[in-house]
């Protein structure tokens, strides 16, 4: 019995082997359709399983493992004293070859689940995994069994960036749900949110001035995104935009505030960080070898966002002591810092943990909402007859002597069908955030044990035929005859998840690109560069814990409104 199953096991192993070495004779996505190391009809391992632990798979991971420890070290010494931004990034080729296995994998688990079904089961090095690519399925997870499957992994990213998981987004158990409790309270509540309605205002008016002054130019369209969401969510949460000066990090001295450059070049690395395979998560005895380098990147990165919040609090307790006589309302920080060490609280707060919640926040707010306007204008400016039909519904129902506002967006639903076939085209995040089960589960007859993480992949089911119509397609006008939003109750399109762990800041990000894009349709003209027809725009992805344009947009922008509008 034992010896069929190690015969099996090199059948499978040599299958597998012959697969891969002819990879370059054939197109790279296809290689794992062939890799029978998944289960479609139960998630118990039914198929024999490519695991790291057969021989064959052992020498082949090693003589990897070697090259790999050899470019990594010899890339370390080169770089040991580089330092990010301003200088080279450390681990360019490894960060690189982690791009390139976030799209195998991505793209594997989209081929797999056409194969396999929408349940399926992988092993990622020693840890289970079930991958969801239907609406049925999303619902039994996110609805039916949400409780049992609220909770997070513990992975590396969580543990080193986010201050020992002690954020919303990597949290789990009294302290996640208190945090959570605490910001829908202070910050996310109707009110709050619009109260904030003229700092999303101002910032648009700026970011509207700005594209002003490059008319006629070349304009890369997502510098330009980055930097209003990066104003915004800097406003609401710390109380001034902190990310809008010429400084660097390392300058930074009473009242003095970043470089955006330099701020986003953090975000950037900080959603990269969260998306790449870090083997230590799944191989948990590899972990203390951190190949590829990624927990020190995430310490290094950990340092850096360290130092600036120590100074944004001890700028924020200097302007609280003299409060009293300015009367100046409270921002998030303020509000999260006079919970620190409350004694009526269930958890205690602590400074780090306050720091990861609005890390949590500057992170979610800007990348997420940047990137699914940047996607929007793309599909627009591929398909010109969608931007002519938005234009024309501004036209007609705001007219051309004001601004359309955020109380306009419900008069404006072609528009709104925009931002949903973008989202369900393009969404964010195209797996979620990985969900965890706390205990044995059975979902339609298919057992899940205690600890499997769960992905969703929402990507593919913006992408099923059997959900959606002709489902490649940019097709806005699906929408305008459907019931369909995007609070988590409509299981085909979740850009925002569902459930216990939906996103926190939905009606904000949701505000966000509404209102932007509603802006740059009625401000601006929006061509491409003469030599780039719309036919030919690329429609790359790059795979990280968001899912931004490979090639970012590059557009030539031309008023339509009447100067004054944009002083
Ligand atoms: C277009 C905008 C946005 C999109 C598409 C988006 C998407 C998501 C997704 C998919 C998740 C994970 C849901 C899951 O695992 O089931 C999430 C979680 C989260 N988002 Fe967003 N988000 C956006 C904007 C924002 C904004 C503006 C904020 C805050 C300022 C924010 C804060 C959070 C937080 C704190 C969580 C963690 C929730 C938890 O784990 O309990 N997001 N978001």
């Amino acid at each position: 019995m034992m010896l069929k199953g190690i015969t099996k096991r090199l059948d499978v192993a040599a299958e597998v082997f012959r697969q891969t070495s002819s990879i370059r004779r054939r197109r790279i996505r296809n290689v794992w359709e062939h890799i029978p190391n998944i289960t479609s009809k139960t998630a118990r391992m039914e198929h024999p399983s490519f695991s790291v632990f057969s021989p064959i798979a052992i020498t082949y991971a090693s003589a990897g493992l070697i090259v790999w420890l050899t470019a990594s070290l010899w890339l370390r010494r080169g770089r040991r004293e580089a330092s990010f931004p301003p200088g080279p990034r450390p681990w360019p080729v490894i960060g690189n070859l982690n791009l390139l296995i976030n799209r195998l994998i991505h793209q594997s688990l989209h081929k797999l689940s056409e194969t396999y079904g929408p349940i399926m089961k992988l092993k990622f090095g020693s840890s289970d995994v079930v991958v969801i690519s239907s609406p049925e399925m999303a619902k039994e997870i996110l609805k039916t069994h949400d409780s049992s499957f609220a909770a997070r992994p513990r992975l590396a990213i969580g543990k080193y960036l986010l201050y020992n998981s002690s954020d919303i987004l990597w949290g789990n158990g009294p302290h996640w749900r208190q945090g959570r409790k605490i910001l829908s309270v202070h910050l996310f509540d109707p009110t709050r949110l619009e109260s904030y309605e003229y700092i999303r205002m101002e910032e648009r008016r700026d970011f509207l001035a700005r594209l002003y002054d490059l008319r006629g130019k070349e304009v890369r369209v997502m510098d330009h995104l980055s930097q209003i969401n990066l104003g915004i969510v800097s406003r609401i949460a710390l109380g001034k935009n902190y990310f809008s000066g010429s400084k660097p990090l390392e300058l930074l001295e009473e009242s003095s505030s970043v470089s955006h450059g330099e701020m986003q070049e953090m975000l950037d690395e900080s959603f990269t960080l969260s998306g790449v395979f870090v083997v230590g998560d799944w191989m948990p005895w590899l972990a203390r070898l951190d190949l590829g380098g990624h927990v020190k990147r995430m310490k290094n990165l950990n340092q850096k966002f360290d130092k600036l919040f120590d100074f944004i609090i001890k700028e924020h307790k200097m302007a609280g002591n003299g409060r009293e006589k300015e009367e100046k309302p409270k921002d998030m920080m303020d509000v999260l810092l006079d919970l620190v060490d409350d004694p009526d609280l269930e958890v205690k707060l602590t400074t780090d943990n306050v720091k990861a919640f609005i890390l949590d926040f500057l992170a979610g707010g800007t990348d997420t909402s940047a990137t699914t306007l940047e996607w929007a204008m793309a599909e627009l400016m591929k398909n010109p007859d969608k931007i002519n039909k938005a234009t024309e519904e501004l036209d007609r129902i705001i007219g051309r002597e004001r601004w359309v506002e955020d109380e306009d967006m419900p008069s404006l639903p072609y528009l709104d069908a925009i931002i949903k076939e973008t989202f369900r085209l393009h969404p964010p995040a195209t797996l979620l955030a990985p969900h965890r089960a706390i205990k044995d589960c059975k979902i339609n007859n298919y057992d899940i044990p205690k600890g499997t993480t769960v992905f969703l992949n929402v990507w593919s089911i913006g992408r099923n035929p059997s959900a959606w119509d002709s489902p490649e397609e940019f097709r806005p006008e699906r929408f305008l005859n459907k019931a369909i939003d995007m609070k988590g109750q409509n299981f085909e399109l979740l850009p925002f998840g569902s459930g216990r762990r939906m996103c926190l800041g939905y009606s904000l990000g949701l505000k966000m690109v509404q209102s932007t894009l509603a802006n740059m349709l009625q401000g601006f003209n929006w061509t491409l560069p003469q030599e780039t027809k719309p036919q030919d725009l690329d429609m790359d992805e790059t795979y990280k814990l968001s899912t931004p344009r490979k090639h970012p947009l590059v557009a030539i922008v031309e008023p339509r409104l009447s100067a004054h509008l944009y002083a």
